[in-house]
């Protein structure tokens, strides 16, 4: 990019905004700019565009979205309002002022079923209102502009807002052992590494309107894990930096019961992103250090 150029980002205390906001702080080319509540409410649709116009954005990333998947199986109406409604708006303004749009979607769009990762074009089925209201999202972006690129990322985590890591930290702190599904795979993704894609991914869309690089994209830190393979490696990290440490107890998912059910294997292939937008991503444990430093260095200076 030659001339300054502006990043709206939807959302404010999220973890993917909070990490673009950090990341872009690098990038002296590029502004950021946040539009969230109260004057940006997903839930209101109608009075989105305004904002978006206002500010005169080169290049939209939604990344705010309904993300309490349990929540959502009794609220699937709001879930969707804000998932699918807000998002086909958000890309309606993007078309309007002939911008592109990231849009961050979910593995959740899949049933689980695929013994192997799963690649672009295998078919959808979400299995959680969480997962359709998703899915009706990329739909609609999908429908309002050939301009977009959506992200499918997964297990996002990151030092910021709520995540699954943050909550086993916190278990570790009051508990022996923490029981943990063992029969659910994907793979931890952080939100830094997310952001450093995003602007990678912006940068190329902004550069060229080559329809190659529009379309559907997964996006995941590399290789494959467990929830309980996931929680194992966070307590070991964090035992070596004298933070928090539970026993993992391995547990089939019927064993959690919970109000979403979730997908059995949701890895994700992301050849395709790095075959086109030249973006590979770390090894999920290597980024899971990065965060849980970043998480237990606080903690522990604390005590
Ligand atoms: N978290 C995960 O594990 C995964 C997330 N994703 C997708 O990635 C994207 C980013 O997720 P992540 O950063 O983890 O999200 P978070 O759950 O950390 O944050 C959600 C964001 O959405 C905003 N938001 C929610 N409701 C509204 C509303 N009514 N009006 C305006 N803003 C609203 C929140 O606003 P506020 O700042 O005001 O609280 C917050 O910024 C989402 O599209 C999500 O579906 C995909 C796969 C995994
Ligand atoms: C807290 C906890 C969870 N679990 C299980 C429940 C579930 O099967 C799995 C993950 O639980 P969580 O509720 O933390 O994660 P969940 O809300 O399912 O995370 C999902 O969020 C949405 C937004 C996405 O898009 C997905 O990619 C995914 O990251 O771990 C345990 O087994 N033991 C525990 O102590
Ligand atoms: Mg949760």
């Amino acid at each position: 990019m030659t001339a300054r150029k502006r990043l709206l980002v939807t959302g404010r205390e999220g973890q993917v905004v909070r990490s673009l906001l950090e990341r872009t702080a690098l990038h002296n080319d590029i502004d950021i700019l946040v539009a969230g509540r109260p004057e940006f409410d997903l839930s209101a649709p109608a009075s989105l565009a305004t904002v978006i116009k206002s500010a005169r954005p080169d290049l939209i990333v939604s990344a705010a979205a309904y993300t309490a998947v349990d929540q959502a199986e009794a609220e699937e109406e709001l879930a969707r309002i804000i998932n699918a409604q807000a998002a086909g708006v958000i890309a309606e303004a993007a078309q309007a002022l002939q911008i592109p749009v990231i849009h961050l979607s979910t593995d959740y769009v899949f049933d689980g079923s695929k013994m192997s990762a799963y690649v672009e074009t295998d078919p959808v089925a979400p299995v959680s209102a969480y997962g359709r209201t998703k899915l009706a999202g990329e739909e609609s972006v999908a429908a309002a502009t050939d301009n977009h690129v959506i992200l499918r990322t997964a297990w996002v985590h990151s030092p910021f807002g709520k995540n699954f890591l943050k909550t086993m930290l916190r278990l570790g702190e009051s508990r022996d052992s923490v029981n943990v599904v063992a029969d659910q795979f994907g793979t931890p993704t952080s939100a830094l590494d997310i952001a450093d894609a995003v602007i990678a991914i912006a940068r190329n869309l902004l550069a060229s309107g080559s329809p190659e690089l529009r379309g559907v994209f997964h996006l995941t830190n590399s290789g494959r894990a467990s929830w309980a393979d996931f929680a194992e490696e966070i307590f070991r990290i964090s035992a070596d930096l004298g933070g928090p440490v539970a026993a993992v107890g391995r547990i089939p998912a019927s064993e959690y019961p919970t109000p979403a059910r979730r997908p059995a294997n949701s890895q994700l292939d992301c050849t395709k992103l790095a075959a086109v937008h030249g973006v590979r991503m770390p090894d999920w444990a290597h980024s899971t250090k990065t965060v849980v430093t970043r998480v237990v260095q606080p903690l522990a200076a604390s005590i």
